[in-house]
């Protein structure tokens, strides 16, 4: 089987960014060691990496062997395919309504606080059919490979009800199956409180863990729970409730925490030992050095704070100074981040937050796969690891943030195929 042909051999590639090297999410300075080569090649077999390094290493690696596609990267950029650990892929509608109100300054919470946001797009995917869903939601998920990302996380939470909450988690199901980009499911029944149940939280909250966890699990539709914990949402004891009782199903456990008010949601998630936790702008010294010590991974939604409007963004260089791993996501959602853009993303995690180009790299692939455990196969460009990569139309890292506003991905390889080439999606 050795001798077995290479389907395809990314060679002339400029500056290959490899993030090799280490298994744990990275931490501190470990977080700007990208992994670079220069004048790299790529051979992929079976869907797979099979060598990865300098031109002429991969070559003698390779030699005896036929290759039968070659693909020349004309001495460019080339990273791991891009990973985008918390989106809202699958709902119906938009909010572009709720533009003018922000103009005036109403904050998001008075917006939900009033029937609207989220509570709006509940509506809008409640009537909507699944087929109307999975359409909408195809369109976005083509538009992030064309940003150049190759798995991508997607939450429920906009159906409030089981019926509902299933549907959006079939429908990303069925894009998993069909789409190029690897979908990874979660389920937030704890969104926000419907509007049936308002004033009535601890209702919901059983429901949720009595009736929609459960039967989440039973059809298999969810490896995590999420929940939104703020004032006016769910509140710490039920987020720790509805959390607990995941953990208990076999789910994976991820906050919405201390996006607005220091809640202790990052205490919460330490104490809980979840995977990762989500915004985090307002939280504590105390919140953090939690996560830290449980490992926790600070998932950073540096568009959501930009749309917001807000004057603060996620501490994310105390983070990685004190030695909590971050990732980096859109948060693509119909009313705080309507992105699909990872590159806005690098952008504002470097001006916005004050990270430097390799550690937003970082973040949005090896520590991202960590973020949604799948740092065993997909993160970085190593022997064995899926062949998920992207060749940008640039000549090093740092001018992906630096010029933005616009997409410089020219071609993205899926599991060793092309799925985008010349900027444009192949189809295949
Ligand atoms: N903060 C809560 N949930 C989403 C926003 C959802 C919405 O506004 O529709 C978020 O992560 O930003
Ligand atoms: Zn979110």
């Amino acid at each position: 089987m050795e001798n077995k042909a290479i389907d395809l051999l990314v060679h002339h590639i400029g500056v290959l960014v490899t993030m090799r090297g280490k298994d744990e999410p990275r931490t501190g300075r470990d977080m700007a060691e990208v992994g670079v080569v220069e004048h790299g090649a790529v051979a992929i077999r079976d869907g797979k990496i099979f060598a990865v390094g300098q031109e002429e290493e991969v070559r003698a690696q390779i030699a005896g062997i036929a290759v039968k596609q070659e693909l020349d990267a004309q001495g460019r950029l080339v990273t791991p395919g891009l990973i985008d650990p918390h989106t809202h892929l699958v709902h119906g509608g938009s909010r572009e309504h709720e533009l003018s109100l922000k103009l005036k300054g109403v904050p998001y919470l008075e917006i939900l606080a009033q029937g609207g946001g989220i509570l709006s797009t509940v509506r809008a995917t409640r009537t909507a059919s699944e087929e109307a869903l999975y359409e909408k939601a195809k369109k976005s998920l083509d538009q992030m490979l064309l940003y150049g990302a190759t798995t991508v996380e997607a939450k429920s939470g906009y159906g409030l009800r089981l019926v509902d909450e299933l549907k959006q988690l079939r429908v990303a199901k069925r894009l998993d199956e069909n789409h190029p980009v690897d979908v990874v499911s979660t389920f937030m029944g704890a969104h926000a409180v419907p509007e049936e149940y308002k004033g009535r939280s601890t209702e919901y909250v059983d429901l949720v863990i009595h009736e929609m966890l459960p039967e989440v699990k039973r059809q298999g539709l969810a490896e995590f729970c999420d929940v939104f914990c703020e004032h006016g949402v769910f509140s710490v004891e039920e987020s720790r409730r509805i959390l607990s009782a995941a953990k208990a199903n076999g789910f994976g456990l991820k906050i919405h925490a201390d996006e607005i008010e220091p809640m202790g949601g990052a205490q919460l998630a330490g104490e809980l030992g979840c995977i990762s936790a989500e915004h985090l702008l307002a939280a504590t010294d105390e919140g953090l050095e939690a996560m830290r010590e449980a490992g926790v991974i600070a998932v950073c939604l540096p568009a959501t704070s930009f749309n917001l409007r807000l004057t603060s963004h996620a501490r994310a260089r105390a983070m990685i100074d004190m030695g909590v791993p971050v990732a980096l996501s859109t948060d693509y959602n119909p009313g705080s981040s309507p992105t699909e853009s990872l590159q806005l993303v690098m952008t504002l995690g470097c001006l916005n937050l004050g990270m430097t180009p390799q550690e937003v790299l970082t973040a949005m692939t090896i520590n991202a796969a960590h973020a949604i455990g799948r740092a065993d196969t997909i993160g970085s460009l190593e022997v064995g690891k899926q062949a998920d990569l992207v060749i940008y139309d640039a000549h090093n890292l740092a001018y992906l943030p630096y010029h933005f506003g616009v997409n410089h991905v020219d071609t993205v390889v899926k599991n060793g195929k092309v799925v985008v080439t010349g900027g444009q999606l192949t189809g295949d």
